[in-house]
């Protein structure tokens, strides 16, 4: 069972004992060849999974006992896009958007509403043909060789499709057997997961009855499941409650911890500064800023920076209109 974090600021680093769950994502979070990864599993770590999701809801406090972001050491690039272009019709969404995400490093994807975010994400994980331009995952193109790209690749995206008339134990199941994984390894891992996103209770519902939180964290399961060197996660903590939100803020650095990285969009920009080392902003399709946090805020908050960036496009329209409904 795991420790609870006391509700003081000793929880600020809690010491959980590793559970199962634990134990699994680590073994499928690991790289191959770094088998002292494994062990270092069992070390006193930063981190809380869904084991005690239900007891931890009263003591935790969202996103606050999170270690330094900008701390984090990042590896080579795994994954890289090259001057992507999407344009519908008349609309160019996106402009020659370039990134790199690199190994163990969580980039942070923001922009107002229609800046392009999602279509960047959807491009970059092969559900979107870029007009022009490129995207590679650990050296693989992921246009020219789909099939092997997306064994890289964990994607969340931004419409959940999903089986939903599967029960959730059935859906990470099949998830686990459509890529690729054993029989026996898929049901391992599906428990596994069940229980690391809090779901075990519900492993039998269907997915249709979900709640849209649950669904998103069902999605994010099934993104998981083949222990992907990459995740696309597009808007993961849209709808997910502040317990949940900490909860998977933890799993996604346990992921990086291992080995893994993340690319994300998200509209809060205190969960990038908190969780991403690295944020790309995007406004009216074009990338206006990449860099660290700390580069792309300078010595404002990145809220400000933000607005700063995204307004500098926007007219000032006033609603003066509207005091006549309140004479
Ligand atoms: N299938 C489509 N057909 C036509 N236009 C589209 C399509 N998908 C997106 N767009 C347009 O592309 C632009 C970027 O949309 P996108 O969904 O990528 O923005 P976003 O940054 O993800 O927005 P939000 O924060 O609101 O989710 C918008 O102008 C949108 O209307």
């Amino acid at each position: 069972m795991n420790e609870l974090p006391r509700n003081d600021a000793s929880n600020r680093v809690s010491t959980p004992k590793t559970d199962g769950a634990h134990e699994a994502l680590a073994r499928m979070m690991e790289p191959a060849g770094e088998p002292q990864r494994a062990a270092e599993s069992n070390k006193p770590r930063n981190t809380r999974l869904g084991a005690a999701t239900a007891a931890g809801m009263s003591t935790m406090t969202p996103l606050t006992p999170l270690t330094g972001a900008s701390d984090r050491k990042v590896g080579e690039v795994v994954m890289s896009l090259n001057n992507l272009t999407k344009r519908f019709g008349q609309v160019e969404a996106v402009t020659e958007v370039n990134l790199e995400l690199r190994q163990g490093s969580i980039l942070g994807v923001v922009g107002p509403n229609g800046a392009g975010k999602t279509t960047t994400l959807s491009m970059a994980t092969g559900l979107l043909r870029p007009t022009s331009g490129n995207v590679e995952v650990h050296g693989v193109d992921v246009w020219q060789q789909p099939a092997e790209a997306h064994r890289h690749i964990g994607v969340l995206p931004d419409r959940l499709r999903t089986f939903e008339q599967l029960t959730a134990s059935q859906l990470l199941y099949y998830t686990g057997v459509i890529r690729g994984l054993e029989r026996e390894e898929a049901e391992q891992r599906a428990a596994s997961l069940l229980t690391v996103f809090g779901l075990e209770t519900s492993a039998d519902r269907i997915v249709a009855d979900f709640s849209a939180g649950m669904a998103k964290k069902i999605s994010l399961a099934s993104a998981l499941v083949h222990a992907p060197r990459v995740l696309v996660l597009d808007e993961p903590f849209e709808a997910i409650d502040p317990v949940s939100a900490s909860e998977l803020s933890h799993i996604l650095l346990d992921v990086v911890e291992r080995g893994g990285s993340v690319i994300l969009s998200s509209h809060s920009m205190d969960l990038v500064q908190r969780i991403c080392d690295r944020v790309a902003v995007i406004v009216a399709g074009e990338l206006l800023a990449s860099g660290t946090v700390d580069e792309v805020r300078g010595d404002v908050t990145l809220e400000e920076r933000f607005r700063d960036l995204a307004q500098g496009t926007r007219q000032e329209e006033g609603l003066d209109w509207l005091d006549i409904s309140f004479h």
